[in-house]
């Protein structure tokens, strides 16, 4: 068994960011400039914008966080994305989910300037990956697949089943692991709530990516003997034992099932810093596309 360790390999993709950040600051160019929306307070969203700002900061990257009260209109708050398109100093602009129930998300995404949707996940973006087109993909499943080309799994012809289909993680992975590049060319199955003999599909699977919530849902029965498995939960569970009060669970019964994988993620240190290497990729490309096309 062999771990994917995304604490490294997102380092790795950081230090090489930053050396192509120094390259831009000894041309006179601005560097990336990253602006991140945070409506309320939830905790959770707290710790993972804090992240993407700390990690801007290790790559050189400008960054400028907009807190906003739990009780901003939708309207105001789309003031503020549409002053943020036009404003010539920001190259991405990443909304927080979730957002309080009062506002549309999807009004929210539609809204900004799919130049500088670095979470790829604006209508005109979502399309541009589903028909192969050069785009910023989501950051979670983007930063799968850079996870799984830094460790050359190999994924043409396999069988990859995932378990959740929302908007930003199960939906795009499937388009991105049956598309045709590597990694890629897989045959892809996509479970959820309205799937009957799961389990069977799972124990099918050659990769199994799980994002569904539910922490600790995959059984090691659940798994077949040398299958690669992603775990892409990250739910807090209240621990007394810890300083910080929670821990962190993946999807995944990691001692049960990592003994029968080929290659698992860890969770903390799988996904989630992946998700934040990707999306420093995404905000380079963003201000690389506005100074030279
Ligand atoms: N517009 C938007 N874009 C997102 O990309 C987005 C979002 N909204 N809402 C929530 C999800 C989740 N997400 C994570 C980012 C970092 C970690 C991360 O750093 N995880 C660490 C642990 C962090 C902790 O202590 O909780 C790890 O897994 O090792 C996790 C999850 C980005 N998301
Ligand atoms: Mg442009």
């Amino acid at each position: 068994m062999q771990l994917l360790n995304g604490k490294e390999t997102s380092q790795a993709i950081k230090d090489s960011l930053k050396l192509e950040v120094a390259q831009l600051a000894t041309h006179g160019a601005p560097v990336p400039h990253l602006v991140a929306v945070l409506v309320g307070n939830n905790g959770a969203s707290e710790t993972y914008v804090a992240n993407k700002v700390k990690s801007c900061q290790e790559v050189g990257f400008k960054s400028t966080l907009i807190r906003l009260e739990e009780e901003i209109t939708e309207l105001k708050l789309l003031e503020i994305i549409r002053d943020l398109n036009t404003d010539p100093e920001v190259d991405g602009i990443l909304v927080q989910l979730p957002l309080p129930a009062h506002i549309s998300p999807q009004e929210v995404i539609n809204t900004i300037d799919p130049s500088k949707d670095v979470d790829g996940f604006h209508p005109i973006n979502v399309g541009r990956m589903v028909l192969g087109q050069s785009t910023f993909l989501p950051a979670t499943p983007y930063g799968i697949m850079l996870l799984l080309e830094h460790y050359k799994v190999e994924t043409a012809g396999k069988h990859a089943v995932i378990i959740g289909r929302s908007n930003i993680v199960g939906r795009p992975m499937s388009v991105l692991l049956s598309g045709s590049g590597n990694p890629g060319n897989c045959t892809v199955t996509i479970c959820h709530s309205g799937t009957k003999n799961l389990a069977d599909f799972c124990r099918s699977a050659d990769i199994l990516v799980a994002a569904l919530g539910r922490p600790g849902f995959v059984k090691e029965d659940m798994v077949k003997e040398g299958a690669v498995v992603i775990d892409v939960g990250i739910t807090r569970i209240e621990d007394a034992s810890k300083k910080s009060g929670y821990r962190i669970s993946g999807d995944v019964d990691f001692p049960a099932v990592s003994p029968k994988c080929s290659f698992i993620t860890p969770v903390p240190g799988g996904v989630g810093p992946m998700t934040i290497a990707a999306l420093l990729k995404n905000t380079y490309k963003a201000c690389a596309m506005k100074h030279f096309d």
